[in-house]
């Protein structure tokens, strides 16, 4: 007798093929595919205006792309957000949208409603099959809370949070529908090297739960570090797709998403000087803004980052 065992992480959870989205005249993502597979977490990367929320609006339903076909787990996705999220499928957004003036816990609530099965009737009855699905979700919302470290604050106003631990919630509420695949869109933006941090530990743990994750991100440094695969689009299309390794090193990706040199780059310096010598030579005093970087790999736009992980932390960081 043979026996075979499935690599669950062969397993596609995700699958879009040919996805483009037109705006008018306009192509924002021409012909994209992407797996994601179980267990993997993939990056997204690109220059500004690549098409990277177009694509993941198309993977949500907020779109509904002109060509293309978007699976999970095998079924196609409905064109609408709140049954992709039935479906399984979660995701944050580049701007922070939280219910700004309820609690942190009912922000939670809220994300577990598609996963509650009671009707308007139960809930303006409130009977026992209310009381105790509003129970367990209470108790899911917690533990959620718990596992991103918010659980103290569950009573607070989500306004009153400080800015990583309202990303953090961000997740959390994404959490709540209990999916199998979480999208993050630029999940680290504006949070400082402490937060970026907590913010990778935490979606290594959200992973670890057996949840795959596609994320958007412009730190470079956080994404090579986190990512098993990285896929990169420039002008709508995928320009490559590897790992982390093939990726930073790809001369066509770094020319598209940088441009220019960075901070800590071999011959940086020297291009800092010569900068500088021009700038002075031009009459202009001082030298001028340039791509070179702020060294937290954090920008979000071309010159912004560097593409080799790990070289480009702020001051004092563990490399
Ligand atoms: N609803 C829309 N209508 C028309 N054009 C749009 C719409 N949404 C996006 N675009 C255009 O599509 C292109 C891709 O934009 P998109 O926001 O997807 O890029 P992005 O890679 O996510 O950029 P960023 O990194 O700046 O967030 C841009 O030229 C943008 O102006």
């Amino acid at each position: 007798m043979t026996t075979t065992t499935t690599d669950m992480s062969a397993v596609p959870v995700l699958e879009a093929s040919g996805v483009t989205m037109r705006f008018g005249g306009l192509v924002a993502v021409h012909n994209v595919d992407l797996t994601v597979r179980a267990g993997e977490i993939v990056g997204l990367i690109g220059p500004n205006g690549a098409g990277k929320t177009t694509f993941f609006n198309c993977l949500t339903g907020l779109y509904v792309p002109t060509e293309g076909k978007v699976t999970y787990q095998g079924n196609v996705l409905p064109p609408k957000p709140h049954l992709v999220t039935t479906a399984g499928v979660a995701r944050t957004f580049q701007n922070i949208r939280l219910f700004a003036n309820m609690t942190v816990l009912e922000n939670v609530l809220v994300g577990r409603h598609t996963r509650t099965k009671e009707g308007l009737w139960s809930a303006l009855l409130r009977g026992p099959g209310f009381k105790k699905a509003e129970a367990a979700s209470h108790e899911r919302a917690m533990e959620l809370l718990e596992f991103i470290g918010l659980a103290e604050k569950a009573d607070h106003v989500a306004r009153n949070l400080p800015y990583g631990e309202q990303r953090k919630l961000e997740i959390a509420r994404a959490l709540a529908s209990d999916p199998g695949l979480l999208l993050l869109d630029e999940p680290t933006a504006g949070m400082n090297p402490q937060e970026t941090r907590a913010a990778e530990e935490l979606i290594f743990a959200i992973r670890d739960q057996g949840i795959a994750i596609l994320v958007i991100e412009h730190d470079m440094r956080f994404i090579f570090n986190l990512c098993d695969r990285v896929a990169c689009l420039v002008q709508g299309e995928k320009l490559v797709e590897g790992t982390p390794e093939v990726v930073q090193g790809d001369e066509r990706v770094v020319a598209a998403y940088l441009g220019t040199p960075f901070e800590g780059a071999p011959g940086a310096e020297e291009a800092a000087e010569v900068e500088a010598a021009e700038a002075a030579s031009s009459g202009t005093g001082s030298p001028k803004e340039s791509g070179t970087g702020s060294g937290t790999g954090t920008g979000s736009g071309p010159g912004s980052g560097s593409l080799k992980s790990g070289t480009t932390g702020t001051e004092g960081e563990a490399q």
